[in-house]
């Protein structure tokens, strides 16, 4: 059984943009790639997947679960980093984690430490989030991402404000996850060179639709997935400047 299954899903805002139609599924210890240019819908997509958007149409199941009727069960599992999501500035990193830890009763002792200490956060874990700059702030959500051991992960732009050596540890952290543990993850990122090195697969958002779906495996000899994406996004505007003069 796939770990998440999106059919059909529409998501259309009132200005008319939005997500069209959109399918596709992921099996156990995958690492997804959801890419696209700016305001293609990737964002949109994940807040469908864990209801924080309520799709038009469609469905979402995770681990069989749908995400609308049995959203407690479909959730248990989830851990989530999205953009607009934000931790407590009056709060201490720990502090913060901790009251995401209530949400789950039968986490162990010192988990929280764990988490911190992956993420290297450890040593500020007594200080209050209000000091804490971007790249800090974005340790903090992955940490409280991961607090619950999910089986499945959500992560929006999760390196933004990274530093260098931030985002090789960050994508050391996942692939050890995906493949030690078996963790699950869907990623979406503008940086390219992360997605060469995290993702087996990816799926490309364009205009709320998906243009193009590819597996590390299925790309042919010289193909990379940059160029790959770069492909489909020309065509794609290819297509467009056609409809543009046949109008
Ligand atoms: N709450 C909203 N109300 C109306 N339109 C919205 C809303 N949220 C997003 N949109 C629009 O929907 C489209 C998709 O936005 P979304 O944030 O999902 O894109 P994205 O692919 O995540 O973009 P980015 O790479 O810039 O983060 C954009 O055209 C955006 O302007």
């Amino acid at each position: 059984m796939p770990v998440l299954e999106v059919q059909n899903v529409t998501k259309q805002y009132k200005n008319g943009r939005g997500v069209e139609n959109i399918s596709f599924s992921i099996e156990q210890g995958e690492i997804f790639g959801l890419l696209g240019p700016n305001g293609a819908g990737k964002t949109t997509l994940m807040k469908c997947i864990v209801a924080l958007c309520r799709p038009d149409q469609g469905d979402i199941l995770i681990n069989g679960y749908h995400v609308r009727e049995q959203f407690e069960q479909a959730m248990q599992s989830v851990g989530t980093l999205i953009s607009g999501v934000e931790a407590f500035d009056f709060l201490t990193a720990y502090e913060n984690l901790h009251l995401v830890s209530r949400l789950y009763p039968s986490l162990e002792k010192g988990r929280i430490d764990e988490v911190l200490q992956w993420v290297g956060m450890e040593a500020h874990k007594h200080e209050k989030v209000k000091s804490f700059s971007t790249g800090m702030r974005q340790r903090l959500y992955l940490a409280a991402a991961l607090l619950s051991s999910p089986t499945l992960v959500i992560l929006d732009e999760p390196t933004n404000g990274l530093d260098i050596e931030g985002k090789l540890d960050f994508q050391e952290l996942i692939s050890r996850l995906a493949k030690e543990e078996g963790v699950t993850f869907i990623l979406s990122t503008h940086l390219i060179d992360e997605v060469e090195r995290l993702c087996n697969r990816i799926a490309i958002l364009s205009k709320g639709k998906i243009i193009g779906e590819v597996a590390k495996s299925q790309l042919e000899e010289g193909q990379t997935f940059e160029s790959f994406y770069m492909s489909k996004i020309r065509k794609g505007k290819e297509v467009n400047q056609d409809a543009e003069l046949t109008k």
